[in-house]
């Protein structure tokens, strides 16, 4: 029987640093979300788990490579419709980066924000739900 897949899983990752800002990446101009605020990740590929195809797709966007049992799992938020494609459902972990020695690999642009700056950021909706959950939670 052919496995027509449903749903889209994607992975992000809520990065925070020594002094309490996290990373966002904006996503270049002409991709779906184009110009907006995310947190850093991507579409699970066949046959991955959510965490390994986290730390696969954080190499790819920043270059860095995270240890998966570092990363703590804070809640996913779901499409309830996809508009003609499958709907996302995205599944956040949080983890702590004191280094440097990171880019936006793949185009658009990264940088820190504090809670405050973060949930003023253009942010898909699905991010809006994510970092709401992501501060209330106080993990700072
Ligand atoms: N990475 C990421 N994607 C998000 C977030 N919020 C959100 O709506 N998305 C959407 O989820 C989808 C993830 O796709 P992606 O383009 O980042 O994944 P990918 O690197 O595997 O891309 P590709 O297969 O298109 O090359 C996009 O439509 C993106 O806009 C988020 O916080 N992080």
């Amino acid at each position: 029987m052919e496995n027509i897949p449903t749903w889209t899983c994607v992975v992000a990752l809520a990065l925070r640093d020594g002094k309490g800002r996290w990373l966002m990446h904006r996503r270049p101009a002409d991709k779906h979300h184009g110009g907006l605020w995310e947190f850093p990740g991507g579409k699970v590929e066949t046959g991955e788990t959510p965490r390994n195809a986290l730390v696969r797709e954080i190499d790819e966007e920043l270059g860095l490579v995270i240890e998966p049992a570092a990363c703590a799992p804070v809640g996913f938020a779901e499409e309830t419709s996809g508009e003609g494609r499958p709907p996302i459902v995205i599944m956040l972990y949080t983890s702590v980066w004191d280094g440097s020695g990171m880019g936006a690999l793949e185009g658009g642009e990264i940088d820190w924000f504090t809670p405050e700056e973060a949930e003023l950021l253009a942010k898909p909706p699905l991010d809006v739900a994510l970092a709401a959950k992501l501060f209330a939670k106080g993990v700072i």
